[in-house]
Parts: C-alpha cells; sequence; structure tokens
C-alpha cells in the first residue's frame, strides 16, 4: 500500500510516516478511542495533548501494538508504517518495536549496568558482528542521547543509579541503539525537574534530525517547545490536528481553544 500524501506547512507535499485512518481502540465494551485518522509527519516532532482520559497515551501504544500486552484491549481500523498495515498478522512485532522504540513516563532502566542497558536492544536483533562493533553502538546511543561526557567513566556502574533524568536519557540511549525510525514518548519529562526536563527538551529538538517523535504531554508549553504538528484529543476523539503554531494560535474547534485557554481539563 502506498501511503497518502500530507500537505506540508508550506504547502509542499510530504509522506507520512505513520498514518491513522478510522482507528479506534476498545478496551472491553469501553470505546476509548473513536475513528481516528491522523498522519505523523516523518523527521517531526508530533505532540499529543487533551484532558486527562481523553485517550493519548491509547493512542500511542497503538503505534507499536503496545496494547497487545493489555487483555481485552481491541484495536480497529487501520494504521500504517510507511504505507505497510503494522497490523498485519506477518508481522513481527519485535521488529516491529525495535523500528518503533518507547520512552515511558517513568525512567525505567534495567538492573544492569549502564552499558548493559544500552547493548542490550543491539544483542538481542543481533546488530553488531563482534565486541568493537556493540562498543560503538553504546557509544553512538550514548552520545545521540547527550550522556556519554556523563557516565563515559562508569559504564559498569547500574544504570538506576543515575539521577532520574540521567536515567531517562539512559532510557532514550537504549531506545536508540537498536536504530528506530520513529520514537514514541509518553509523558518522558514528567518524573523529572525542570533542569531535566530542558535537557530531554534540548534532546528532542536534536533528535528530530534523524527519528520521527511522537510525544504524549501535559505540558502545553512543552508541545509549543518540542513540537511542530500538535494533536488535540478529548473524549477518544481526535478533534484537531495542524501545525503547533496554529494549534496554539489560532485553533478552529473551541474545544481546542477551551483546553489552551485552560477553560477545561
Ligand atoms: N489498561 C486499560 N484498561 C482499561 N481501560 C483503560 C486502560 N488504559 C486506559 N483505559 C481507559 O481508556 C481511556 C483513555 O485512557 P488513556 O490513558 O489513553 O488517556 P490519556 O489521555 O493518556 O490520559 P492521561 O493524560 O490521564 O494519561 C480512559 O477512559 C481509561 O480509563
Amino acid at each position: 500500500m502506498v501511503a497518502e500524501m500530507l500537505h506540508n506547512g508550506d504547502s509542499s507535499l510530504i509522506i507520512p510516516k505513520m498514518q491513522a485512518r478510522d482507528c479506534g481502540v476498545f478496551y472491553g465494551e469501553n470505546n476509548a478511542l473513536r475513528g481516528i485518522n491522523l498522519d505523523i509527519p516523518p523527521r517531526q516532532v508530533t505532540a499529543l495533548i487533551g484532558p486527562s482520559g481523553c485517550g493519548k497515551s491509547t493512542f500511542l501504544r497503538c503505534l507499536n501494538r503496545m496494547n497487545d500486552t493489555i487483555e481485552g484491549c481491541r484495536v480497529v481500523g487501520s494504521l500504517t508504517l510507511d504505507g505497510a498495515d503494522i497490523y498485519d498478522k506477518n508481522v513481527d512485532v519485535v521488529q516491529l518495536r525495535a523500528r518503533v522504540g518507547m520512552v515511558f513516563q517513568k525512567p525505567n532502566p534495567f538492573p544492569k549496568s549502564i552499558y548493559d542497558n544500552v547493548a542490550y536492544g543491539p544483542r538481542i536483533h543481533g546488530l553488531a558482528k563482534d565486541k568493537d562493533e556493540l562498543d560503538q553502538i553504546v557509544i553512538n546511543s550514548l552520545e545521540k542521547a547527550g550522556l556519554l561526557k556523563e557516565v563515559k567513566d562508569r559504564m559498569d556502574s547500574p544504570g538506576n543509579g543515575l539521577s532520574g533524568g540521567q536515567q531517562q536519557r539512559l532510557c532514550i540511549a537504549r531506545a536508540i541503539a537498536v536504530s528506530p525510525e520513529v520514537i514514541l514518548m509518553d509523558e518522558p519529562c514528567s518524573a523529572l525537574d525542570p533542569i531535566a526536563t530542558a535537557k530531554i527538551e534540548e534532546l528532542i529538538d536534536e533528535l528530530r534530525d534523524n527519528y520521527t517523535i511522537i510525544i504524549v504531554t501535559h505540558s502545553m508549553q512543552q508541545a509549543a517547545r518540542v513540537s511542530q504538528y500538535t494533536a488535540f484529543f478529548h473524549l477518544g476523539d481526535l478533534v484537531e490536528v495542524d501545525d503547533t503554531e496554529k494549534i496554539f494560535t489560532n485553533p478552529s474547534d473551541e474545544r481546542t481553544q477551551g483546553y489552551i485557554t485552560g477553560r477545561f481539563g
């Protein structure tokens, strides 16, 4: 299947990295998301915003089939990566999650050394032919995650001995180590202080040169700072999606206006 084109801000056409078409999610009888149509532009940051319980995390988890792990959860409609259906029965979910990596709300390093945390994915996927190559992947990933300087002399120390912000950057390095194309971030800064948050935001801005990023955030300031594209969800519907600047200055829907001006949420 060939992906449909997406209009860029300057009216040129770009091919979306991921697309949702009439996507819905049920938890048992509860229809948590309905009729979602969303194009995710490549190598940009897309923010998912909206009041608590509107379905942001549910939608994010559809994008690498993390919902498969939730009993009673059913996804309907179509979701594609580079035009190919990610819910096709022939899709290898482990490979899909290598292409579409995830960073969670609470930093969750494995109870292993800093080195082994980052080397874990490349080992499982057989990405390095020898120790030198693995070392190189670990070093490059830590460098890209902006953590190398801080940890290069203690690669054998436990990952969970780092500060919260460092742990989150370690988790980003771990995600990067398997060369993903898309990185999903579910409120990656909610457990961090303002300084650690600023570092992660800077990092997100750098990462978009090479990766397509989709971030769920409760902070509208954060969405405005880090994203180029913003989708506003409300009560299981995707109300509006547009350039971030437009969403925050001149949204089309009054529900979006109400949310960004703090009238509800
Ligand atoms: N594992 C689950 N089992 C059953 N229902 C769930 C589950 N996860 C989410 N839901 C329901 O789906 C709806 C959307 O939840 P979701 O967590 O996706 O919203 P959200 O916008 O990310 O919320 P928040 O901002 O509070 O994290 C809610 O009604 C929630 O109760």
